[in-house]
């Protein structure tokens, strides 16, 4: 049965101004905005003849040239992948040395802990299953308190670990700032510490075990509840005659730029369920997305933002993750400075590999994680795709934080549409639609053209 979700009913009318797609114009004033801030140069954002927005070049842009550098709007590191890298929960580098991270995920290996293989999106690895060497009593200890300084890991600096402002001992930043900010963008509402703003802590701890023990897409739809919430009460405090839905609307606008469609309709159907259980599999989503909304309202409720906690905003927020296909990756340092061992010259590496081959050792196959996660780049989500795309997201080797960089990967002209590829192209035709029918759309690139079978 259809779940019902009294808010819905309740707040319809704002509901459906919430999700009416932005008008050209305001579109076009964010967008513009927006690349004037990250000071893009060559693109902008329009909309063609459907409504849909891409990205096109406004002048010639040569092969290999870095188009875009996008800032999160909201993200999250995967919940698995907090245990093998510490990393600033606002911009996402890598933080406090790498003697620590390595130390960090060594004790977390002696506990037992499993290793998420993330880079390789592998599965969950036990590290008691692998055949790890023991280290001398005392070194993981001495690596963590920072007694134990490896040789060269000055070349491989990074900043002091700075905890939470709201104690909750859970989430450490790269800087003041940094925390600052994400205290006053989503966190000052979702921290579990002694000054957390939300309405109870209890209830914030269930939605957040729930969210652990199902799926964590759902933190990242409170991070966007709590955004837009945060949002709205500092434009009532400067904007106290406007009406609150017309703040609302405000507060909302950067995430209803985003492209959406309901969690449980465009959520891609599991290979191993069977394709006539297609409706109560997506009633099952519905049900589920009811229930993590239920304990984020009993978290965070803020009655002037009542629509926020709808099934339909709700279901509207978690889609906009899954069609956006926007992955969060910053490579470690870690794996950087063992590189930088073995490419040492004689003798200098044959001493400073006595210690970093017992680390090697000891920290087994999975020595080095990325960091990983899932994040909303408002820019970056408005790129079509294309199998025969001419750009790409790309890390460089200065791109240490969470923030996204497209390249070219050939000249585009002028006026020409800049599209990434939301899949692996190499993959054959048939494939790579059925991997995009979880888009909700059929490719019509110049490949998929000349591979149809059936075109004529
Ligand atoms: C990340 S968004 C891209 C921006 C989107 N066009 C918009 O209007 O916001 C992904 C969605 O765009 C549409 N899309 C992307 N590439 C497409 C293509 N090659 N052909 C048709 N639709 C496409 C699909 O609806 C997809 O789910």
């Amino acid at each position: 049965m259809e779940t019902k979700c009294p808010v819905d009913a309740r707040c319809a009318a704002e509901i459906s101004a919430m999700l009416t797609p932005p008008s050209p114009l305001q579109l076009q004033e964010y967008f513009e905005e927006i690349i004037s801030e990250r000071k893009c140069h060559g693109i902008e954002v329009k909309q063609d003849g459907n409504l849909s927005k891409g990205v096109y070049a406004t002048m010639e842009l040569k092969e290999g040239e870095l188009i875009l550098k996008d800032k999160i709007l909201v993200g999250l590191q995967h919940v698995p992948n907090k245990l093998d890298c510490l990393v600033c929960g606002y911009c996402f580098q890598f933080i406090e040395s790498v003697e620590y991270q390595i130390g960090r995920k060594l004790y977390l290996q002696s506990l037992g802990v499993p290793s998420c293989n993330g880079c390789d999106e592998g599965e969950c690895s036990s590290s008691s299953s692998n055949n790890k060497a023991c280290l001398p009593e005392g070194v993981i200890e001495a690596l963590m308190n920072g007694e134990l300084v490896l040789p060269y890991s000055d070349k491989f600096p990074l900043p002091s670990t700075v905890p939470c402002p709201g104690g909750c001992q859970e989430a450490y930043y790269c800087s003041k700032s940094c925390a600052q900010t994400d205290w006053e963008s989503s966190h000052s509402l979702l921290c579990t510490g002694e000054r957390s703003e939300s309405v109870s802590i209890e209830a914030l701890s269930k939605f957040i075990q729930h969210a652990t023990e199902t799926n964590d897409i759902f933190l990242l739809a409170a991070k966007t509840i709590a955004f837009t919430i945060l949002r709205y009460r500092k434009l009532k405090v400067a904007n106290a005659d406007r009406s609150e839905l017309s703040l609302l609307l405000e507060a909302w606008k950067p995430i209803s730029m985003g492209y959406k469609r309901r969690w449980w309709e465009c959520i891609s159907f599991p290979d191993d369920v069977d394709r006539s259980d297609d409706t109560p599999f997506r009633m099952q989503i519905q049900q589920l997305a009811f229930k993590s909304l239920q304990l984020l309202k009993a978290a965070i409720f803020d009655e002037e933002c009542e629509p926020l906690f709808s099934l339909e905003i709700y279901g509207n927020i978690i889609g906009m993750f899954e069609l956006n296909n926007l992955d969060l990756v910053v490579a470690s340092p870690v794996e950087d400075y063992f590189l930088y061992i073995d490419d040492l010259p004689d003798p200098e590496k044959e001493k400073a590999e006595k210690i970093a081959r017992q680390l090697l050792d000891a920290l087994g196959d999975d020595y080095s994680i990325c960091c990983q996660g899932t994040a909303f780049y408002p820019l970056q989500s408005c790129m079509n795709h294309s199998c025969c795309p001419n750009a790409h997201a790309f890390k460089r080797d200065e791109d240490r934080d969470g923030q996204a960089a497209i390249i070219t990967l050939k000249p585009i002209l002028k006026g020409e549409e800049v599209t990434v590829s939301y899949i692996d192209e190499d993959l054959p035709f048939e494939d790579r639609q059925a991997l995009l029918s979880d888009y909700g759309f059929k490719c019509r690139c110049n490949a998929c053209l000349e591979q149809d079978p059936n075109k004529k």
